[in-house]
């Protein structure tokens, strides 16, 4: 299986006017393709800093970071984004949609940036859109929809340009739990499918949706647990 994730003692130190916070510290860690990982921990472990550098949307300070192969350190910003539009996907807790363009233009985007052929778009959004359930509102802004279906519509956004890995930073934090179910399902199946995926979670429910928990305490990784996920979670289906 492909390496998608290699990181090797990874820190990252944020340096404020008076104090100084050690976010990472030391972090190593490999993903390999096909996974799904749930990241947990307390408040201020470092778990979106940790997806902000596998992202590429933030660097470390010290330590190497191969994203499928690709040596990062050293990257100037366009470069970075340029990676970033090919390599990851990214679903938000707060869904990220552009209000003023409909369902299907959202899910455009990535494939626009990167000029892809109109056909190509069309063909490809209308793909992702049936996949997540949503090609019945593809006209629609994202103020017309539910919480559930926005999230739906974002993970669409996010599948479009065929990433090699998706990044999940709490997906379930704004839906109620009916909703929640629903997404954590969706990732479950797209997970299934092939995708591999990064999440970061609080609801310990959710995360035992993962193939692998990695536990961070004040930026290290304490624990990694790996289960067989073949059989759904109770009351996640
Ligand atoms: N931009 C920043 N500038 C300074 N310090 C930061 C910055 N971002 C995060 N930190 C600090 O780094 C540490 C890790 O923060 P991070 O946001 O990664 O934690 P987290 O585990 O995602 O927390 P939460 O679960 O509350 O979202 C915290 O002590 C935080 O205060």
């Amino acid at each position: 299986m492909k390496t998608i994730v290699q990181m090797t003692n990874l820190h990252k130190h944020y340096d404020g006017q008076q104090i100084e916070t050690h976010a990472l510290q030391g972090v190593s860690l490999t993903i390999t393709q096909g996974e799904f990982v749930a990241i947990t921990g307390p408040s201020g472990c470092g778990k979106s800093t940790l997806l902000s550098i596998m992202g590429l949307m933030d660097v470390a300070s010290e330590g190497q970071y191969q994203l499928a192969g690709i040596n990062t350190q050293g990257l100037k910003v366009d470069q970075r984004t340029d990676i970033r539009n090919k390599h990851i996907g990214y679903v938000f807790q707060s869904f990220n949609l552009i209000d003023s363009l409909t369902v299907f233009e959202n899910v455009a985007l990535p494939l626009e940036h990167r000029g892809a052929k109109k056909a190509e778009v069309t063909r490809r959004v209308e793909q992702v859109l049936a996949q997540v359930d949503m090609e019945h509102r593809k006209h629609y802004r994202p103020n017309q929809l539910s919480g559930g279906q926005q999230q739906r519509v974002a993970i669409a956004r996010a599948l479009v340009g065929e990433p090699d890995l998706i990044l999940v930073d709490e997906p379930t934090g704004n839906l109620d739990s009916k909703n929640g179910d629903q997404v954590m399902a969706l990732l479950e199946n797209l997970n299934k499918q092939g995708s591999t995926i990064v999440m970061v979670t609080h609801d310990s429910r959710y995360s035992r949706c993962a193939s692998r928990q990695i536990h961070l305490l004040d930026g290290q990784i304490v624990t990694e647990s790996t289960q067989d996920t073949s059989s759904p979670i109770q009351g996640v289906a």
